[in-house]
């Protein structure tokens, strides 16, 4: 986040005012000094700042007077008292009179620079949900612009009732969205039914959906509530809607246009509130223009549209995302979370992930039970994605031919690999160096860090038709 944040810092004392603007100098702060609490009054009045420092023992107005006036208007704004040492009587007041925090004077410039970063994090905490939040109740993780998107799209909606369509790709977090969408939503004290229909056999769908009544089929021995009726008042989340037979779409249709239906085998209708958020990875217009897919119910279900982009889209959200995991794995495994290091961290940011955000979760339960240390190397990542090639990565691709390579030599029978492996390792490393430097000794052994001497050796044992140049 790279907003400024506004400090006001009011001390009579010149000294104190000098440190704190120097200690304060940050490409995100911005700096307004006051000699004394009368002059500062009406600024912080009409314009507040993010944070105020004030002393309390000022001529004219005292630091505690005027965290009380500024309060009144602005009862969120923190105030960070400063006083001197032994002034406990002065600390107490300045708590209950609602100070952030207290900064004992003489004190040092870090600590200070500390107390007030916390303090603006404090102050953004308080204002995000007026700011755009990067987290929403429902835990989605998002800052990447196309999530933000999204989230505003929740928020829009929040007063609504109205059919929503959730597009994106398996795994990118439609279902989160579903549910953060109800619970941003008028309906959020009643109940929240998922069903998809991708993992539903078809001839089961329609008494899944609307119930049964006793005796509709073989095997319905008693009469059964759909999910319709489960989600009475509530929201139905119809997951991978482009699974849905076409007679249940016939169906489907009807409910949402005279908001009634009967039960499989049943004669009188039931009548249900019910809101619909429906969701895809597949080309729903393309499904309709190829017939599969009923036009007037993509209609109906196409009012507001909502889009996931995959996780490669959104590469700026991968190590929150991945932190978030590690944390949730940890919680659920009792040990305590893993870190990433900077390397493992880019390295996944720069992945194609095509499963998704699921994918990245999964990857981070495996990690905490498979990763030896407490941080987490490229190294320890699974093969399938330490290997992989990224556009940044050129050392995934002949990791991938070497393993092939030792793959293939002991699936012939071959041992003492390592004989074999080396040597050619060398000589590669050997030739490339020269290649780079013309040929120049001296300066290939360097940049592979060996001496000058090693590199005549390995030459003569490698390389003999160099050796003698
Ligand atoms: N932005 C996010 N922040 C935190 N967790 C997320 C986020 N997106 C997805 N997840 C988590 O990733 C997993 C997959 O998400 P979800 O089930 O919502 O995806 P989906 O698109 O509905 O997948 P499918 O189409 O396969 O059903 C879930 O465990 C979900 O909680």
């Amino acid at each position: 986040m790279t907003e400024t944040a506004r400090v006001v810092i009011v001390d009579d004392d010149h000294a104190i005012r000098w440190v704190l603007e120097r200690a304060l100098v940050q490409p995100d702060i911005e700096i307004q000094s006051f000699e004394r609490a009368d002059h500062a009054l009406e600024t912080l009045l009409n314009h507040p700042p993010d944070v105020l420092l004030t002393d309390i023992r000022m001529p004219g107005l005292d630091g505690l007077d005027l965290m009380a006036r500024i309060r009144e208007a602005h009862p969120d704004l923190p105030v960070i008292v400063m006083t001197a040492h032994s002034d406990l009587d002065s600390a107490v007041a300045s708590y209950q009179g609602g100070a952030f925090e207290y900064l004992p004077k003489p004190f040092d410039v870090d600590e200070a620079l500390a107390l007030v970063r916390r303090a603006i994090a404090h102050a953004r905490e308080r204002r995000a949900p007026a700011a755009m939040p990067d987290r929403l109740a429902a835990d989605i993780i998002g800052e990447a612009p196309a999530m933000q998107e999204v989230f505003r799209a929740i928020g829009r909606l929040s007063h609504s009732h109205i059919t929503v369509l959730i597009n994106g790709e398996s795994g990118t977090g439609k279902e989160r969205v579903a549910q953060a969408l109800h619970q941003h939503s008028p309906r959020k004290a009643q109940p929240f039914v998922a069903l998809n229909m991708a993992a539903i056999p078809k001839d089961l769908m329609e008494s899944e959906l609307f119930g049964h009544e006793k005796g509709a089929f073989t095997g319905a021995n008693a009469q059964r509530r759909g999910r319709f009726e489960q989600a009475d008042g509530g929201t139905l989340f119809l997951d991978e809607i482009g699974d849905m037979p076409p007679d249940t779409q016939t169906r489907l249709l009807r409910v949402l246009a005279d908001g009634e239906f009967y039960r499989v085998g049943g004669h009188s209708p039931v009548r249900v509130d019910v809101r619909i958020i429906a969701a895809t990875h597949q080309d729903l217009e393309r499904l309709v223009a190829e017939g599969r897919f009923r036009e007037d119910l993509f209609h109906r279900l196409n009012v507001i549209r909502i889009h996931l982009p995959r996780l490669a889209e959104r590469s700026e959200d991968i190590p929150r995302l991945a932190q978030h995991f590690l944390a949730e794995a940890a919680r659920e495994l009792a040990t305590e979370a893993k870190v990433l290091t900077p390397a493992a961290q880019q390295h996944l940011t720069r992945l194609p992930w095509p499963g998704n955000v699921r994918q990245l979760e999964n990857t981070c339960r495996w990690l905490t039970v498979m990763a030896s240390g407490r941080e987490i190397l490229v190294d320890d990542l699974p093969p399938e994605l330490r290997d992989v090639e990224t556009q940044d990565n050129p050392v995934g691709d002949w990791h991938r031919a070497f393993r092939d390579w030792a793959d293939r030599a002991l699936s012939a029978g071959h041992t003492h690999l390592l004989e074999e492996a080396v040597p050619e390792f060398e000589r590669i490393l050997i030739e490339t160096a020269l290649k780079h430097t013309g040929g120049r000794k001296g300066d290939a052994a360097e940049l592979l860090g060996w001496g000058r001497n090693t590199l005549t050796r390995k030459l003569k044992v490698l390389l003999p038709e160099l050796a003698e140049e």
